[in-house]
């Protein structure tokens, strides 16, 4: 009896330990691909959109490694390699070299990179191109930046270009613009339906465009779970509140309250947000009150996407440190939920001068319908009303997708007022703003 008890006992004992270890080999692989991991940038637009130029000024400023996959080939045909010929043809034709050439150019680039950012800039042209850069680089873009610009001015622009192309001129733009409509933008639609694309007007000079695309880059500090070194080199550009941000991170960093390191017992990853002063409260004096916001320019572009990790949307309740870093730090966070019919009025702000940075996040609006309240000035608690207010059952993996950039416009009290009702509460946007300390 006993050698049989000693008989299972083992096997199982062992069993446990091999699927522990299992477990550990995992989480350290998915910590270490985690670590590893480039984080890629698409960036699109047709020719001539002011792709290049962009990347060069994104690069400068945030510090990323800019591989232009049309510069890859043309340095490929100009080297005598077996391939450069056919792809002079291609190049002048206006059509899209083969997958294959163009993925291992990039990946190349990537390896012998020091830099862990890429922008790759004017790839993928078309759907091959896109499952082959999975397939054999092994990564998806974590963001996909579309240039948007008209025809006319991207022949303008093209025409002008003066850089000696071989497909400048009028027959090969007419061509690559029909390439493009055809075979890039459903690359682009693709990624769109993943909430990738941040779409960026690029008519403009071409420092208005940039002001458009630093606020995404900017947003970028955090995303999917890594934390990136984001931060703007061109002291130029750096706003005041990047600045607080900057300052508080070496601050944090510093101290008991790093993020990383130092433990206070009882929180999460050291630091036990519930024991330390309420940032909320007003600081003494109390400050003016705030201005009035002045208002923003109207932008029809869509949301520019910022995935949270999961953990955003799945503890509860939510403290300070599930939020992104930038929004950890001991600044006031104003959060404003807005739903249509203003069933709860958006929360008045704290009593602080608001900064021009702001993350105001759309909800999608079909699911997860969540909403994030307010509950205390230290803890922010989220509540998945989803079961609730809707037929069906939450979906599977919930995502809150922030988005950087302007507020939306408010919404009309013609659209209220034709806002379904069947459908419930539903949270239209929910805005999170940093505030200068
Ligand atoms: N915002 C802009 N306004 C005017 N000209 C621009 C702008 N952005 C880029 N250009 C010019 O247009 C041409 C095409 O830009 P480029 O960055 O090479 O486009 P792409 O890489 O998308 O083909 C270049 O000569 C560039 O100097
Ligand atoms: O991934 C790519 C990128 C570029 N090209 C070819 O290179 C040309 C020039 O591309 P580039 O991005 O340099 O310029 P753009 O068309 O954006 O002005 C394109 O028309 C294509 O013929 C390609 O085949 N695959």
């Amino acid at each position: 009896m006993k050698y049989r008890i000693t008989r299972t006992k083992v096997p199982n004992v062992l069993r446990f330990m091999a699927f522990f270890k299992t477990v550990i080999a995992k989480l350290a692989t998915e910590a270490t691909s985690n670590r590893c991991n480039p984080f890629i940038t698409f960036v699109l637009g047709g020719p001539g959109s002011g792709k290049g130029t962009q990347c060069v000024k994104i690069a400068e400023t945030f510090r990323f490694a800019h591989l232009s996959a049309g510069d890859l080939l043309r340095e490929e045909m100009s080297s005598n390699s077996e391939n450069g010929t056919m792809i002079h043809d291609i190049i002048k034709d206006g059509k899209i070299v083969p997958s294959e050439i163009t993925v291992n150019l990039l990946r190349k680039a990537i390896h012998s990179s020091g830099n862990h950012k890429f922008l790759i800039d004017g790839f993928p042209r078309n759907e091959e191109n896109r499952i082959a850069f999975e397939r054999i680089v092994g990564v998806e873009p974590d963001i996909v930046l579309f240039f948007d610009c008209p025809e006319e001015e991207m022949v303008k622009r093209v025409l002008n270009r003066n850089q000696g192309r071989v497909d400048d001129n009028i027959d090969t733009i007419k061509k690559r613009l029909e390439v493009f409509k055809k075979l890039n933008l459903p690359v682009i639609d693709y990624y769109s339906a993943k909430g990738k694309v941040c779409k960026i007007n690029a008519v403009g000079t071409v420092n208005e465009v940039f002001e458009k695309v630093k606020p995404v880059l900017a947003a970028l500090r955090y995303c999917e779970g890594r934390i990136l070194d984001i931060h703007e080199s061109s002291s130029s550009s750096s706003s005041s509140a990047a600045a607080a941000v900057d300052a508080a991170t070496r601050y944090h960093n510093r101290t008991k309250h790093s993020l990383t390191r130092g433990a206070t017992p009882g929180g999460p990853r050291g630091l036990d947000w519930a024991n330390q002063p309420n940032p909320f409260l007003p600081s003494s004096p109390p400050s003016p009150p705030p201005p009035p916001l002045s208002p923003e320019p109207h932008d029809d572009s869509p949301p520019l996407p910022l995935r949270l990790p999961p953990p955003f949307l799945r503890r509860s309740p939510f403290s300070r440190l599930h939020l992104p870093p930038p929004l950890r730090l001991p600044l006031p966070l104003r959060l404003e939920v807005h739903r249509p019919l203003h069933l709860v009025p958006p929360r008045q702000p704290v009593q602080r001068q608001p900064s021009p940075h702001r993350v105001p996040p759309p909800f999608p609006t079909s699911s997860p319908l969540a909403t994030t309240t307010l509950l205390s000035s230290s803890f922010l608690f989220l509540f998945f009303l989803g079961p609730l207010l809707t037929q069906g059952p939450l979906p599977r993996a919930p995502r809150l997708d922030i988005s950087a950039g302007p507020p939306p416009p408010p919404i009309s009290a013609r659209r209220l007022l034709l806002h379904p009702l069947a459908g419930g509460l539903e949270v239209r946007r929910a805005c999170l703003s940093i505030l200068q300390p």
